[in-house]
């Protein structure tokens, strides 16, 4: 697993959020337009030129691979491309993940065309996605080391309307190494999905060390 701070400071980083989130947000309305859209088919075909042309210029200087996990200098990470809450994916839903004082974690969400499964409602393996990505940072937020899932048990209660939802997720106890957390999303008549996970701290992962080291560090050029 691949684990590095990132060269730029907080204000670069602030920056550099405040021009590419409202294009990730641009990019996000595109979708949601391509799939309701019932213009004529040549606007369809000069959309997709545009697109094309766009893409291209994109691509003038582009990242290897993935976007990986940069850490900022105070060891925030910067999942910035991640499938659930990246600020740079489009596919991501808009997810803003709130961690509060009593070690709980809530998010408020709206989800639309582009989220479907049954008609009018949430693909399950979109829920299934949301509350994972919940609980891996409900515990480690808490916990202040990265969590795998181990085990993910989702529970469909009833279909999930699109539109808006709040999502919520604690940890409800832990075994050495192993978390176990509860997460459900709840529209507003109550919950529709809820999920149980065993969250695990992974052993002799050299990130876990670096993390230890590098927050020791931290610590003592700040006393
Ligand atoms: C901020 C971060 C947000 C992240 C949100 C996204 C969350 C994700 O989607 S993570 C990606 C999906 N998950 C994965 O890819 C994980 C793949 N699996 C692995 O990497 C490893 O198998 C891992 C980390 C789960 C366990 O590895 P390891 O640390 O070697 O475990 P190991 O030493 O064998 O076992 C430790 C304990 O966990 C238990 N355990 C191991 N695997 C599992 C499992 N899959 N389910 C339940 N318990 C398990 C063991 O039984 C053992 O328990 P005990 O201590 O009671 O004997």
């Amino acid at each position: 697993m691949d684990f590095r701070l990132t060269d730029m400071t907080d204000d670069e980083i602030a920056q550099e959020l405040s021009v590419v989130e409202p294009l990730t947000d641009s990019v996000r309305d595109l979708i949601d337009a391509v799939i309701r859209t019932e213009v004529d088919d040549d606007v369809l075909i000069a959309a997709r030129e545009q697109i094309d042309a766009v893409v291209t210029s994109l691509r003038g200087n582009q990242k290897p691979g993935s976007y990986g996990v940069p850490f900022t200098r105070k060891l925030h990470g910067m999942p910035y491309g991640n499938a659930a809450v990246g600020k740079r994916n489009a596919i991501a839903p808009p997810l803003r993940v709130e961690h509060h004082d009593d070690g709980s974690a809530t998010s408020e969400v709206v989800l639309g065309a582009a989220y479907e499964g049954p008609a009018g409602l949430v693909h399950g393996g979109i829920s299934a996605m949301l509350l994972d990505q919940l609980l891996g940072e409900v515990v480690s937020v808490s916990q202040g080391v990265p969590c795998f899932t181990g085990t993910l048990t989702v529970k469909y209660l009833r279909p999930t309307p699109l539109g808006p939802l709040s999502l919520r997720a604690e940890t409800t106890g832990s075994e050495g190494r192993k978390f176990f957390v509860h997460a459900e999303i709840s529209d507003a008549e109550g919950p529709t999905v809820t999920a149980e996970g065993i969250m695990i701290s992974p052993a002799n992962m050299p990130r876990h060390e670096e993390l230890k080291r590098l927050r020791a560090e931290l610590a003592a050029s700040a006393e």
